[in-house]
């Protein structure tokens, strides 16, 4: 199994290029990203070219404070293209493979049309990178628009373009759906990247309701050689948390 650093949470003391530099010491074959825009891109870029590590996703701006994304939001399209183009750019600059694309606290038809058509205008604009969406759980994201894994391969059978794929993050879809290994199996050719944590404390992979060793070895069989995004948080020093890299 390939493990990709989500430095969203991992190593968040310091700046985002250390933070690569941190990833790439501790083992890790790839980096990834929520919301890198106060960080300066050139040094970013650097930090990755140095340590020879992709930098696999970031995130769009989630808008105003409170808000946790602006693409599913009727009336706030300008703003969601912005956030979108920005976010596009900064991964041009950083040569980032995909760029999530979040739909924020909104529900009903409306947000539906509002965020397929803003995906429709992502996908358009991506030169060739993947456009993701991801379900998140009702309990740290309550009101969010996309919260199933239906929903999401649903959403992208409707806007149809190739480089839109789901972000199956294995905390959310455990939390929310349960039955991981199967909707892994089913959904793999829609999946663009996995993401792994503990549930339902969001810690290191190596403990919870969910069995990590049955999962790699699930991805293992279909064929999943992509390194995984560890999206945890910590309990301290993100360098102690890192047993479970070792064991896996
Ligand atoms: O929350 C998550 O699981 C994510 O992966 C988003 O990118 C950040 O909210
Ligand atoms: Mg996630």
């Amino acid at each position: 199994m390939k493990f990709s650093a989500n430095l969203g949470f991992l190593w968040t003391d310091r700046a985002l290029p250390d933070a690569i530099r941190a990833a790439k010491a501790a083992g890790f074959e790839a980096v990834e990203c929520h919301w890198p825009y106060d960080h300066d891109v050139d040094a970013v870029a650097s930090a990755l070219r140095q340590t020879g590590l992709p930098m696999l996703g970031l995130n769009t701006r989630r808008g105003q404070p409170g808000e946790n994304g602006l693409s599913a939001l009727p009336g706030r399209e300008d703003e969601a293209r912005a956030a979108i183009d920005e976010a596009l750019a900064y991964a041009k600059a950083t040569d980032t493979g995909a760029v999530h694309v979040m739909a924020g606290f909104a529900q009903g038809a409306d947000a539906h049309a509002t965020f397929a058509e803003n995906l429709r205008y992502a996908c358009g604009q991506a030169e060739g990178r993947t456009i993701l969406i991801e379900p998140l759980n009702g309990y740290d994201a309550p009101g969010y628009f996309l919260n199933r894994t239906t929903q999401a391969a649903a959403l992208i059978e409707e806007v149809g373009a190739p480089n839109l794929r789901l972000m199956f993050d294995c905390y959310h879809v455990q939390l929310t759906e349960g039955d991981v290994a199967r909707r892994l199996e089913k959904l793999l050719p829609l999946i663009g990247h996995i993401q792994v944590a503990s549930i339902p404390d969001r810690g290191t992979p190596d403990h919870g309701e969910l069995n990590y060793p049955h999962i790699w070895q699930v991805l293992d069989r279909l064929g999943w050689d992509r390194p995984i995004g560890a999206e945890y948080k910590p309990t301290g020093d993100t360098d102690a948390s890192l047993r479970w890299l070792s064991a896996v």
